[in-house]
């Protein structure tokens, strides 16, 4: 469904990917990780539009999406939700949920993605009203998502979901995360849990130096001393 290849992205005079490819959403989930500071979000924001692209091929179901405006690729049914609290603080969650349902892909499905939203994330039907920046950390990230499934993605990408979260509720994250896959959206998700990532995808690529360093394939193992292998080396 994603195919990149070859492609090259940076900031200014820094090139950050220097001809990275990876496939991902024809054959389930994709998880990738890495050390901080390698790419993986850069890559997000490429695939995403939210930054050029300076060489390299991107094609979404089996279209060419390279440098198109992040506008149109939402449009196109690829969601990314960036890393971090992205929301306006003054909307409420009623108000997000309604903005991520604004393309015309998406708006058809408007009251059957609410649902999906309200009983993947039932919190958010207690808090309706409340404005984005009286809610937890754990609560944005909640709404954050339910405004991507709102979008009513082909394929959603998440960038490490759970960052900054409690035990307890990075858990629970978790667990939606493991049911949205489940009711048939493949999942592009950036984490540092590499145990959560096994659980959701049997596909990992480890990025480093703005490179797929390793490609993990379903069937192929991945052992604990495998990961410190590639963080720190042997
Ligand atoms: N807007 C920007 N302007 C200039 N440099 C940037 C910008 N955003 C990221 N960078 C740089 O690009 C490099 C890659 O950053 P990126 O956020 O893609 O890494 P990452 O692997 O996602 O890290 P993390 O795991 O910490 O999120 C870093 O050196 C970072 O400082």
């Amino acid at each position: 469904m994603l195919d990149v290849a070859g492609l090259v992205a940076g900031y200014g005079r820094v090139t950050v990917l220097g001809g990275i490819s990876m496939q991902a959403g024809g054959f389930g989930n994709v998880g990738l990780f890495g050390p901080n500071g390698h790419g993986k979000t850069t890559l997000l924001r490429a695939v995403s539009g939210l930054l050029k692209p300076r060489g390299g091929s991107i094609r979404f179901d089996g279209e060419d999406i390279t440098g198109l405006s992040p506008r149109a690729i939402v449009g196109k049914g690829l969601i990314h939700v960036p890393q971090g609290n992205t929301l306006f603080p003054d909307l409420t969650i009623a108000d997000c949920l309604a903005l991520g349902a604004y393309s015309p892909r998406a708006r058809p499905h408007e009251a059957a993605n609410q649902e999906k939203v309200l009983a993947l994330f039932p919190k958010l039907r207690e808090r309706w009203r409340q404005r984005v920046r009286t809610l937890s950390g754990g609560e944005r990230q909640m709404v954050s998502i339910g405004t991507a499934l709102m979008s009513h993605p082909k394929l959603l990408v998440l960038d490490e979901p759970t960052l900054g979260l409690a035990p307890k509720i990075k858990d629970e994250l978790c667990r939606s995360v493991l049911d949205i896959s489940k009711s048939g959206v493949p999942l592009i998700v950036v984490e540092q849990d590499v145990e959560f990532l096994l659980e959701l995808s049997k596909h990992l690529y480890f990025i480093n130096h703005g490179q797929m360093e390793t490609e993990i394939k379903p069937g192929e193992s991945l052992a604990h001393s495998d990961i410190m292998a590639m963080y720190f080396g042997h």
